[in-house]
């Protein structure tokens, strides 16, 4: 059975279909890539499917089982379901333990504050950010760890999904390497990552399953080397050019 599974889902902005008409699943323990040009409606999947912050106007989203397309985002997430934002979001008058905790206390079954502090400071050092750093002010953090914070915080919620938004913009082409890495590592836990990107090369090393959207509609979707050869996503996506970048 797909771990999550839209059928027919949409959202407008009054006249503008944002999201339209969209349905896919995503098996457990898979990464999926979810690609499309600037506007295309991949963030607002994103808010649909999680409920932060709204959920769909139409459509139906399973999530293992259980609909939850008029669920709570609160709800959603802790059902297991965790995402990332395109900016870096944080409290950033708080410490880096501080958001982690806030995430750890957030998913899962109620757990003991010790059991919060230990999952925070676990997620933590998962993505590289040492007790060295655990009691700076997230707002002091350079791009990259402020990212990788992000990660921390959605991991010690211990989800069975994360949804990743661009974790990749705003990088150096080092750092972009690092965060495949990571990814991977997530990945290796045991959590189903969906992913939206607009670097193909990093879509493309990651995912086993891709997606294009187009004006809010599904363009293409399946194997990722045969999608992105499909003319019509090329066309879409980097107008006359093959998307190789
Ligand atoms: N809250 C909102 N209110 C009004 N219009 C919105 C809102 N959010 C998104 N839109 C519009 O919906 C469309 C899809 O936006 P969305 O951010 O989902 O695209 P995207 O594929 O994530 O784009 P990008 O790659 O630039 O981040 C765009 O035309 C956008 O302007």
């Amino acid at each position: 059975m797909a771990l999550l599974e839209l059928d027919g889902v949409s959202k407008a902005f009054g006249s503008l279909k944002a999201v339209d008409g969209v349905s896919f699943q995503v098996q457990a323990g898979e990464i999926f890539g979810v690609a499309g040009p600037n506007g295309s409606g991949k963030s607002t999947l994103f808010n649909v499917i999680t409920g932060i912050p709204f959920g769909p106007d139409k459509g139906r989203i399973r999530f293992d089982g259980t609909d939850i397309h008029r669920k709570s985002g609160n709800d959603i997430a802790r059902l297991g379901l965790a995402r990332t934002f395109q900016r870096e979001t944080s409290f950033d008058g708080l410490t880096v333990f501080e958001n982690a905790v806030i995430g750890a206390g957030y998913g899962g079954p109620a757990r003991k504050s010790v059991a919060v502090r230990e999952a925070a400071a676990e997620a933590l050092e998962f993505v590289g950010l040492g007790p060295a750093q655990f009691g700076r002010l997230a707002g002091e953090l350079s791009v990259f760890d402020r990212k990788c914070l992000m990660l921390a915080t959605a991991i010690a919620m211990e989800p069975r999904m994360l949804l990743l938004d661009e974790p990749a913009s705003s990088l150096t082409k080092p750092e972009i390497e690092t965060s495949i890495g990571l990814i991977r590592r997530i990945a290796g836990r045991g959590i189903t990552i969906v992913l939206i990107e607009h670097v193909l090369t990093f879509l493309m090393s990651l995912s086993q399953h891709l997606l294009v959207l187009n004006q809010g509609t599904v363009l293409a979707a399946g194997d990722p080397k045969t999608v992105i050869s499909d003319p019509r996503v090329v066309e879409a996506y980097l107008g006359t050019r093959r998307p190789d970048a």
